[in-house]
């Protein structure tokens, strides 16, 4: 089923700088809370991963950013928006999945 046809909220008008920040703080309490869970799966990737080079993985990025643009387009939002704060997102989490692999495997002689 296409995104569009999910009751999805919409932005709501405003008048005031005031009334959009207000709006942006609280999306950003969600979106916070989505991405400290999305993180842990870092973690838990880290612990999955059996070699270091597979911690960065080109073919699922590309995979992740074009499906994020897709889903932005298909609910009116902002295709190249999405992709840049996804792969910002993606290389902060990567650099943390390594410090993550290392951690998880401090003390280990092979
Ligand atoms: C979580 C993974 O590890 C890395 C992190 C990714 C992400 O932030 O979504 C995507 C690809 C990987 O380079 C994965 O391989 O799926």
């Amino acid at each position: 089923m296409s995104l569009l046809h999910k009751d999805l909220p919409q932005a709501r008008h405003c008048d005031t700088m005031a009334e959009v920040r207000s709006h942006i703080d609280a999306l950003d309490e969600r979106i916070t809370a989505l991405l400290v869970e999305r993180t842990h799966y870092m973690s838990q990737a880290a612990r999955i991963k059996q070699d270091v080079t597979k911690v960065h993985d080109q073919e699922r990025i590309e995979f992740i950013a074009a499906r994020v643009r897709r889903m932005a387009t298909e609910l009116g939002g902002q295709p190249d928006v999405l992709e840049a704060a996804y792969r910002a997102l993606m290389d902060a989490s990567i650099a943390f999945e390594h410090r993550e692999f290392a951690r998880l495997r401090q003390g280990e002689t092979v």
